[in-house]
């Protein structure tokens, strides 16, 4: 047996059943073009009888694709078959996919034929087939529900009539990965033939399992062919995973021993794609291409990783597409993650105790939000120490109107040096203008970076935090106001942060 897993994608097919997944001919092919860059086997790219349109892609498809073999599903029948082999004639590596469900539900409810048809009509499918093309799979929908003894039989004929690739579809999800695997090994061992087909697998992911049965078909019953979609996508809960497949066999290849064509480099480009054609959108915690699958927010796996990746890591960020891992910086992280950011960042501190006041800090803001970024570690040691700075401008009260269809107004009387002052402009909105009505009368010519709202508790009644952002001369600052009014909240944050930049500048000053 060949120890060549062979990585066949149906993203465009399976994937494209998912319901809302529909894609257009163009964005077919352009997945279809990653998918090759990504040296996928087998590219099941659509069923064309299904429209004209399906067609069109597949024939798109098969006429711009050289690396991989393409492939159209087909019912058992001469008009789909004929119509999978219409559109693939212009393929490089051509493959028809023909199918007929084999499980006594399905023969008897769905198909109302009996299994002596049903098993006429595969090899009649297969025979059309194998006339038209010389590669053609074949797979017993609902293979994991039906009578071994049938199975074998109607196995057995198709590798007869020449079917060359042969598909055991766990069409429901319904399998366990024991038994998924001795499945397919007792086809194997039992169908006399069964050298001359290569086995495939096929699990949906209704039970969550579709990994881990496909693994197990390929480990205990000897399989060479996994289908697989990017992202998981696919009817219902899905198919089972591309990437997580693929680098499970490849992290594990001291179990599988298995080796494949796939360049992993191209897998988060091609999750990216596929989530962005069909808008659904790749969960954070998702194995290999989530957000969070390299990103590590709490302190004592942030120091393990950064003393030896491999600490935490058992795949390399950059050999899916990431260009590196991640440290979250957030109240659960630790003092050397945070030390190994400023050095990062190219900020020097002066003495551990320089580090321990601003480690203070970044914790005390940590517990108010729930990501630290890199801008906020530079907010947070310009601004140096909080309660060096002093209070030059105090929100006292604000006036806002504003109406439907008529731009906003706000008024806002505030202390300046110790001297009430008001200010007033409009605005976008009642933020807007409020912070122009203190601008106006201030004339900082701060430029604001980032302007952030948050509900304290969960409810309208809680109080708004609001975080402003300033940069004013290679300065950054951020001031924090809160109220259960936020255009009051983000007044009160702006003087916060023009209170900073004052302070700054005074000490700038001082210092020659
Ligand atoms: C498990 C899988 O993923 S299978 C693939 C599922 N994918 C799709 O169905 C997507 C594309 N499908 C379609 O566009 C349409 O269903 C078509 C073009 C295939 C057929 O459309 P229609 O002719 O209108 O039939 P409809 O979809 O209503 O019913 C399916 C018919 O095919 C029959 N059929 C189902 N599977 C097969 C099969 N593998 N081989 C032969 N006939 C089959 C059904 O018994 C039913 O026949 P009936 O009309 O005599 O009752
Ligand atoms: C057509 C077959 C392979 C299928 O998609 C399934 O059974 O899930």
């Amino acid at each position: 047996m060949t120890d060549q897993l062979i990585i066949f994608d149906t993203t465009l097919r399976d994937g494209e059943q998912s319901p809302g997944a529909s894609m257009t001919r163009d964005e077919k092919l352009r997945i279809a073009k990653q998918l090759e860059r990504l040296k996928v086997d087998v590219i099941e790219a659509g069923f064309p009888a299904s429209s004209n349109g399906d067609f069109e892609a597949v024939k798109a498809i098969a006429n711009a694709i050289k690396d991989s073999t393409v492939c159209g599903l087909s019912r058992a029948n001469d008009r789909d078959i004929s119509r999978a082999a219409e559109a693939l004639k212009g393929a490089a590596r051509g493959r028809i996919h023909t199918f007929i469900a084999t499980s006594p539900l399905h023969m008897e409810k769905k198909l109302r034929m009996s299994p002596d048809e049903v098993f006429e009509q595969a090899k009649l499918a297969v025979r059309f087939a194998r006339n038209q093309i010389g590669d053609v799979e074949f797979s017993p929908e609902d293979g994991y529900r039906s009578d071994m003894d049938f199975l074998c039989r109607v196995l057995e004929a198709v590798i007869a009539e020449g079917a060359t690739t042969i598909n055991v579809p766990d069409t429901v999800g319904y399998a366990i990965p024991e038994l998924y695997g001795t499945f397919i090994k007792t086809l194997r061992e039992r169908i006399p033939n069964s050298d001359k087909a290569i086995w495939s697998v096929h699990c949906h992911n209704d039970l969550g399992m579709a990994v881990a049965n496909s693994l197990a078909g390929v480990k205990i019953g000897g399989a060479r062919q996994v289908e697989c979609t990017i992202n998981g996508l696919g009817e219902r809960a899905g198919n089972c995973s591309l990437e997580e497949i693929v680098m499970a066999v490849k992290t594990r290849k001291d179990y599988f021993g298995l080796t494949m064509n796939i360049d992993t480099q191209h897998i988060l480009a091609a999750s990216r794609m596929v989530s962005q054609t069909t808008g659904f959108v790749v969960q954070p915690n998702k194995a290999v291409v989530g957000a969070n699958a390299f990103a590590h927010a709490s302190g004592i796996h942030q120091d393990g990783v950064l003393k030896a990746r491999d600490t935490y890591e058992i795949m390399r960020a950059e050999d899916v597409g990431w260009s590196h891992n991640k440290i979250v910086l957030g109240k659960l992280s630790g003092r050397n993650a945070f030390k190994q950011r400023l050095q990062d960042l190219g900020v020097s501190m002066e003495s551990e105790t320089d580090v321990n006041t601003a480690f203070a800090r970044f914790k005390e803001l940590a517990d108010r939000k729930s990501e630290i970024f890199d801008e906020d570690i530079l907010a947070l040691v310009s601004d140096e120490d909080g309660s060096h700075v002093g209070e030059q401008f105090a929100f006292v009260s604000l006036s806002q109107h504003s109406e439907t269809g008529e731009r906003p107004h706000a008024r806002v009387v505030f202390l300046a040096h110790g001297t009430e002052v008001t200010g007033e402009s409009d605005g976008n909105g009642p933020v807007d203008a409020s912070l122009k009505a203190i601008e106006s009368h201030v004339k900082s010519g701060a430029e604001m970076v980032l302007y952030s709202v948050n509900a304290i508790s969960g409810s309208t009644e809680s109080q708004g935090e609001v975080t402003v952002r300033l940069q004013n001369a290679g300065r950054v600052v951020n001031g924090v106001g809160a109220d259960p009014d936020i255009v009051v909240a983000s007044a009160k944050a702006y003087l916060s942060a023009l209170n900073k930049l004052q302070s700054q500048a005074e000490r700038i000053a001082a210092q020659g």
